[in-house]
């Protein structure tokens, strides 16, 4: 089609402001699909998405508009993923696009993730049409958002569309709004091609499947295709669009976007970013902004039944071939016998990996401590990256240890700023920004090592905030820190999979914290055991459990025979969720107490 009447868009929204009920309705509006069709929300197709409200994967589909001008013209909806996990994957899904309508809920207003994508939008240089989502809520208030997002975002908002996803208020404007403000795809289909590979996925009948921007040239069925970092060429399987199903298609040429396959392997074959071109007409510059996705939080991840320990390194495999930004490597632990050490973008990440393992594959987990990469300079001038704590080098040996810094942006109402400005400084925050923005709430950017928001920090700012705070981080930088291990040790043998590293000033209150919580959570055994947390020899904080005085099944004695048989099974249901450590069983829950040592949360 010729680019002029091709229009490339996504929709920005902070999480539950409306995006995906605003595509389906935009999807119901151009007849892309029926009403009967729309009894789900479509985009978001994953089940664990569904159930979680949340979108992981984008998609781009694609609407046939009649405008109001006489033209039919085609709409890229890109969907882009809804979390702060998942920033990069976002930013390739803009560079797809020429403009993006910014959702803002007409009650909620401008939150945390609506401005981080915004910056990103802007750094695209998308066109941005704001949206005022919901005005059929009672509370909406159309005029205070409009204000909002001119004094916050910096754009006008005049022309902005209020509208109802639910209700199908203003969907037509929006429809127009796109056609006439969104500038038009540019790029010359007779030109060597250049396309962008914005998402990708692993089909097990046909390989990967790549989502594309093509920027220039075309490409079709049969064609000798490269990937740019991985100077592989592959022959193009076939091509098509979503509408949102799957359409065949013979070519897709400049400034559309589609899906192509070619027979790749996985996923970490066709990364996100990486610029796709003809074998034939090689080009000398690749599209910008390529980032390999790094890992920033890790954990170890252990079957329960070490027997399980094939079955899930399979699963983990399975994994990998569908998402390139998890790794994993075999891990050894005393405690916790063989299993994995995983990198993962973010917690969410983390949590969705392990969900599916739990489902898909009935695998029963430990998870340890999730923990950050640090460097750390050695007297030798070697400089190691350790997100291990079991692989601390020996603290005679270190000169420097350095923690990921992230910028963290916090939006919330002023009478939650109490807890909210103690509970960043807890966690070791520096404030670079405090401003009001209107309407009784203050927008706060702090600087603070990434591993105190890995630790217990959304949950703390929820509960500090009764839930109306939302945050939103990136990466930006390292900083160098007095960090030290702390051991834990349980009747008398330290714990490995317990271990975790902590700044040094906080090492006294998170021990004494992490030891209280762990002898909650150890059930007495037939003698009395010791919980100790270390830093080297020393000991800082110790409990002890005392020893059980009769045994479960003495106290039915002379009681009936199936009063027994459950007591037994009880024990047995109890213990597939425990972990033998030495002379002590641990139950799962211990190794992921670790994560609430803090003040304040110590107390349940
Ligand atoms: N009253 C009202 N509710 C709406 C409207 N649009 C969406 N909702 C509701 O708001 C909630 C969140 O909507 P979603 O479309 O799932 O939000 P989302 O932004 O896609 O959320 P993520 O997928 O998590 O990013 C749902 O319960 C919707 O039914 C609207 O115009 N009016």
């Amino acid at each position: 089609m010729d680019p002029a009447y091709i229009r490339n868009f996504s929709i920005i929204a902070h999480i539950d402001h409306g995006k995906s009920t605003l595509a389906d309705r935009l999807l119901e509006y151009t007849g892309a699909l029926s009403q009967r069709e729309m009894k789900e929300q479509v985009l978001d197709s994953m089940d664990l998405e569904r159930e979680r409200g949340i979108t992981i994967k984008a998609h781009a589909v694609r609407l046939e508009y009649h405008a109001d001008d006489g033209n039919l013209y085609q709409l890229n909806l890109i969907d882009t993923p809804g979390h702060v996990d998942f920033t990069y994957e976002v930013s390739r899904s803009l560079q797809a696009c020429e403009g993006a309508l910014l959702v803002v809920d007409a009650s909620q207003g401008v939150e945390a993730q609506t401005l981080a994508n915004t910056y990103l939008a802007i750094h695209h240089n998308l066109e941005l049409i704001p949206v005022i989502n919901k005005i059929d809520l009672p509370s909406a208030e159309p005029e205070r958002i409009k204000e909002q997002i001119e004094n916050i975002i910096g754009l006008d908002a005049s022309e902005a569309v209020l509208a109802s996803a639910k209700s199908g208020i203003g969907i037509h404007e929006i429809c127009e709004a796109v056609v006439k403000r969104v500038p038009h795809a540019k790029g010359d289909p007779d030109k060597p091609l250049r396309a962008l590979i914005f998402d990708s996925w692993f089909d097990p009948y046909r390989g990967v499947i790549i989502l594309t921007r093509i920027l220039d040239g075309k490409v079709r069925k049969g064609q000798k295709i490269r990937l740019w970092t991985t100077e592989t060429t592959y022959e193009v399987d076939g091509l098509g669009f979503q509408s949102p199903k799957p359409v065949p298609c013979d070519e897709l040429s400049a400034g559309e976007v589609g899906f192509l396959f070619a027979n790749i392997k996985t996923v970490s074959d066709a990364k996100i970013g990486d610029t796709i071109y003809e074998a034939a007409r090689p080009i000398t510059e690749p599209l910008p902004g390529f980032e390999e996705m790094k890992p920033m939080v890790f954990a170890g991840l252990y079957p329960i039944e070490s027997h399980e320990h094939g079955l899930l390194r399979d699963a983990l495999e399975k994994l990998r071939l569908n998402d390139s930004a998890f790794n994993f490597e075999p891990e050894n632990s005393v405690a916790l016998g063989f299993g994995f050490r995983c990198g993962f973008l973010g917690l969410l990440h983390l949590e969705i990996v392990q969900e599916r393992l739990e489902r898909e594959f009935q695998i029963d987990l430990i998870t340890t401590a999730p923990g950050v990469r640090y460097l750390i300079t050695l007297g030798n001038g070697d400089v190691l990256e350790v997100d291990n704590p079991t692989k601390w080098p020996n603290p005679s040996e270190i000169i420097k240890i350095e923690e990921p810094i992230i910028d963290a942006t916090v939006i919330t109402r002023e009478e939650y700023l109490g807890e909210i400005l103690k509970l960043l400084e807890e966690k070791r925050g520096d404030q670079k920004k405090f401003e009001h923005i209107g309407g009784g709430r203050v927008m706060l950017v702090y600087e603070m090592p990434l591993n105190e928001v890995v630790l217990d920090f959304y949950d703390r700012l929820k509960s500090a905030s009764r839930g109306y705070a939302s945050l939103d981080y990136h990466l930006s930088g390292h900083r160098v820190s007095p960090m030290v291990k702390m051991d834990v040790l349980v009747a008398g043998d330290p714990v490995d999979a317990l271990s975790i590293i902590v700044h040094k000033d906080f090492a006294y209150e998170r021990g004494k914290g992490l030891i209280e919580r762990l002898r909650k959570l150890i059930p007495r055994q037939q003698f009395e055991v010791a919980l100790q947390a270390a830093i080297g020899a020393k000991i800082i904080a110790r409990e002890s459990i005392a020893a059980l005085r009769k045994n479960v099944i003495a106290k039915c004695y002379g009681g009936d025979i199936s009063r027994k048989r459950k007591l037994l099974e009880k024990q047995k249901e109890g213990k597939r969720r425990m972990k033998r450590v030495g002379r002590v069983e641990i139950p799962q829950e211990a190794f992921l107490s670790v994560l609430k040592v803090s003040q304040g949360s110590s107390e349940d």
